[in-house]
């Protein structure tokens, strides 16, 4: 592979050719958001039947590539050329009707409609004869398309009963349905498996190798195994351009991360070498008991000073809901949280956040950010009520209480830093970030808070590998500097290499605690089957 920057003609070799006909081509599109050249004159082509992947660190411009080729942005340059005629596509629909769609990366349902409306939002027109909307019809085509892709959800319940892997389900059925009767439809995956349980992956893989036949796919991710896995072809997109293109037969995980970042990736990816003992050590969190009515049962545990506890199950096995009660986002309706061996009573998130447990959640758009708030403000907000973010001003005799601003831009230009967070500035809104680094503020808002507990859930969800890397050597840190993690996940690689101990949920239950010291981690095929 080439690492060197090479506009409109990215390498080719005669392993890189297009699989089938050229069946979508992009040519030298451009595009700019006021100070950040989001894409820089990038070409790419797709096949019939070709699964293209596209990687790239965060902020690397993948998906406002893909929000370009369904119409969401407008190029500043550049052509778009389906069949070989150019083509203007003006928003989702004009998609849909070339047999363009997108599964987004951050979910992008309304609570309080059915699964088969959202599944057809913005298309009710196709439902609707002399003013009057079909529901029946809708229902039933949205039921057809997913028994067709063997998809188990209840798309006559609203959206804000699904739980975040049944939203992510709708999500890609959605994409599924747009296409209507596209015959050789183009379906563009912005990060669709981040977050997602197994099932559902190994679902959206079987999908992706029955459709071949006809469809074409673009794969965004930063599970380079999955991309190296499901793609023919794969781009590597740096700082808006393209800077190579390989056959994915032709290339390895650490090549693609070079090519990503300009490194290798470290021997030392889960620095397990640096973790710690804490045999010994007092406990920071305990859990004694908790349950809820919809099935978590008799959860107990004790989460020393300084260990990264894991926490692993299938889908619907309570973890999230574990995670969620100790991040104080729901009370439990029986059982106890102690921090530092005081009991909270009736856990809040302020509660929490006073006794030193930041929260990072997995939903990170609704619940760890506020979206139209700067980034300086979405860093310092969990500090604000420190005395040493206060800036007390003498006013009237008494003492006003303002926040220290020069304190607070120090605290978020130090995590920028830290996290190399790409954004213009600390007073870009964090809406206009790229989903990995929005994740990385929502990291970094505990990072810089001195917490003594941290609960994670699925922490690293849509960062980069290097920027992976960095955030495990920062949580051996962190738990060198005597912090608990409680590290829920998906992604069983991660958590073993992380955890001290493991513990595997299953029905509500724990099922079992798995000891993974360094020198003797489980496998992911003990875990595994402990799980199901
Ligand atoms: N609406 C917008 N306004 C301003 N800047 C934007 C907007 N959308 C994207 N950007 C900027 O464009 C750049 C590319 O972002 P993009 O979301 O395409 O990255 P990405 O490769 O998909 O990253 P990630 O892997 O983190 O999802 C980033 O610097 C981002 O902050």
């Amino acid at each position: 592979m080439s690492s060197n920057k090479q506009r409109n003609q990215p390498p080719r070799d005669a392993e890189a050719a297009v699989r089938g006909e050229e069946l979508f081509r992009i040519d030298g599109v451009s595009k700019s958001f006021r100070h950040v050249d989001a894409l820089d004159d990038v070409s790419l082509t797709v096949g019939t039947g070709e699964v293209v992947g596209l990687v790239g660190e965060n902020g690397a411009g993948k998906s406002t590539l893909l929000k370009i080729l369904t119409g969401i942005h407008r190029p500043d340059d550049g052509q778009l050329f389906l069949d070989g005629e150019p083509i203007t596509v003006d928003g989702p629909n004009d998609a849909a009707s070339e047999g363009i769609s997108l599964v987004h990366q951050e979910q992008d349902v309304i609570g309080n409609l059915t699964g088969y409306e959202n599944m057809y939002l913005g298309l009710f027109d196709r439902f609707t004869t002399g003013g009057v909307l079909d529901r029946r019809a809708m229902r039933e085509a949205g039921q057809e398309v997913i028994d067709e892709l063997g998809i188990d959800i209840d798309l006559t319940d609203t959206v804000a009963h699904y739980d975040f892997n049944e939203r992510q389900m709708l999500e890609i059925a959605k994409a599924f349905s747009y296409l209507g009767d596209a015959d050789r439809p183009i379906i563009l995956l912005d990060e669709p498996t981040a977050g997602l349980e197994e099932e559902g992956r190994d679902l959206l893989f079987e999908q992706i190798h029955r459709l071949r036949e006809t469809a074409s796919f673009v794969f965004v991710s930063h599970e380079l195994d999955e991309v190296l896995e499901v793609c023919d072809r794969i781009y590597v997109l740096k700082d808006g351009a393209v800077v190579d293109e390989v056959a994915a037969a032709d290339t390895t995980e650490d090549e693609l991360q070079r090519a990503m970042v300009g490194r290798d990736a470290s021997e030392e990816y889960y620095h397990v070498s640096a973790q710690r003992t804490v045999a010994g050590e007092d406990v920071a969190l305990s859990a004694d008991g908790l349950a809820t009515d919809d099935g978590l049962a008799d959860v107990s545990f004790d989460l020393r000073e300084g260990e990264i506890l894991g926490v692993v199950g299938v889908d619907g096995s309570g973890k999230a809901r574990l995670g969620r009660i100790l991040g104080g986002a729901r009370a439990p309706d029986a059982g106890t949280v102690s921090v530092g061996g005081e009991r909270i009573e009736n856990p809040t998130v302020s509660k929490m956040v006073d006794s030193g447990v930041g929260y990072v959640p997995k939903e990170r758009k609704s619940e760890g950010l506020l979206l139209y708030q700067p980034l300086r403000f979405n860093v310092s907000l969990p500090s604000i009520g420190l005395p040493s973010m206060r800036d007390d001003v003498p006013l009237a005799g008494r003492s006003l209480p303002l926040i220290d601003f020069d304190r607070e831009e120090e605290l978020a230009e130090r995590a920028v830093e830290r996290l190399n967070i790409k954004t213009p500035g600390i007073d870009e809104l964090v809406e206009r970030l790229s989903g990995g680094n929005q994740q990385k503020v929502v990291l970094a808002k505990w990072l810089m808070r001195d917490v003594s507990v941290l609960v994670f859930d699925n922490v690293t969800r849509g960062i980069d590998v290097g920027a992976k890397e960095e955030v495990y050597r920062l949580c051996r840190e962190l738990a060198d500097d005597g912090v608990s993690m409680l590290f829920i996940g998906d992604e069983l690689p991660e958590v073993i290499g992380m955890a001290n101990r493991i513990l595997v949920m299953k029905d509500g239950s724990i099922v079992d605690v798995v000891e993974a010291p360094p020198g003797d981690k489980p496998t992911e095929e003990e875990i595994i089957q402990e799980m199901i």
